[in-house]
């Protein structure tokens, strides 16, 4: 059965109740489905909330993180440690055998510095699946932060849209990206169903679309394009339509190939 990758982000990392009800909708899935799946997260939140204590500027270019040589550690703590662990935390307490993983782990993907003017931010592309076969035919629910490490031995900060995007083409799997929002918004504000790549060019030209979303909108059409089908950007505020979402209904936007 082909494999589920779900991608978390936006406040729902800094949001203990809603964690709570997601990863109750998710155990409820499990316990009602054979289909396996697995979780990469982001947590720009939970970063931004420790550089605000540390009076360190946050800095973003494009939608991604401008990540200095002397903040990579930090923003490797936020994500592969905060964020991580307390994902791994909710995932344990309903019992869904969780393993905490980053990026790095299993020589899963390949991550290349993207701009030098950004410092320790990667791409990445899918490498090596052996870990997480392995994991998800032995009943454990992996949990991936999007740090990763280049070929030089550097911890690199990753777009955590971008992580899920390697991973979902590495294991062939269906996709959804839930975020802060109902879905990709247009001029009006109005949720839109479904999008091609020529509406997203449009949409990004007019700046309807902008920030952290034109990442996410470039993320999910990569992986629809490699994967030959829809990817779903919606909200974690609906667990209860999570069943729905899974079995391939759109409540959010659809990204089509
Ligand atoms: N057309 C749009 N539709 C919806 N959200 C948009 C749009 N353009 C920009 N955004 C912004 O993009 C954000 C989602 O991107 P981002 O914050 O990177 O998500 P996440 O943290 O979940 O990866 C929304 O919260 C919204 O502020
Ligand atoms: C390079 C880059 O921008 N990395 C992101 C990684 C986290 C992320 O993507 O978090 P969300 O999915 O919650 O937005 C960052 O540092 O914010």
């Amino acid at each position: 059965m082909r494999p589920l990758v779900i991608k978390l982000g936006g406040v729902l990392l800094d949001t203990p109740e809603a964690m709570e009800n997601l990863f109750a909708a998710l155990a409820h899935f499990q316990q009602n489905n054979d289909r396996p799946f697995l979780i990469v997260h982001g947590g720009g939140c939970v970063v931004d909330d420790l550089m605000q204590r540390l009076n360190l500027p946050v800095k973003k270019k494009n939608g991604l993180r401008v990540t200095p040589k002397d903040q990579i550690d930090i923003i490797v703590g936020a994500l592969a440690g905060i964020a991580n662990k307390t994902l791994v935390a909710q995932g344990a307490k309903f019992e869904l055998n969780p393993v905490g993983l980053s990026l790095a782990d299993g020589n899963t993907v390949e991550a290349t510095q993207f701009d030098p003017d950004l410092g320790h931010v990667a791409t990445v592309v899918a490498k090596n699946p052996v870990l997480l076969h392995t994991l998800l035919s032995n009943g454990f629910l992996p949990i991936i932060s999007s740090i990763a490490v280049d070929n030089q031995g550097r911890l690199m900060n990753v777009n955590a849209d971008q992580a899920a995007t390697a991973i979902a083409t590495l294991l062939e799997a269906d996709l959804v990206m839930l975020s802060d929002v109902d879905g990709v918004l247009d001029a009006n504000k109005q949720r839109l169903e479904e999008l091609n790549a020529a509406q997203i060019k449009q949409l990004i030209e007019e700046h309807v679309i902008t920030d952290g979303m034109i990442v996410k909108v470039n993320a999910a059409l990569d992986a629809a394009k490699i994967l030959h089908r829809g990817v779903d950007i919606t909200n974690w505020k609906y667990p209860e339509k999570l069943t729905a979402l899974f079995s391939g209904e759109i409540i959010g936007t659809r990204i089509n190939p």
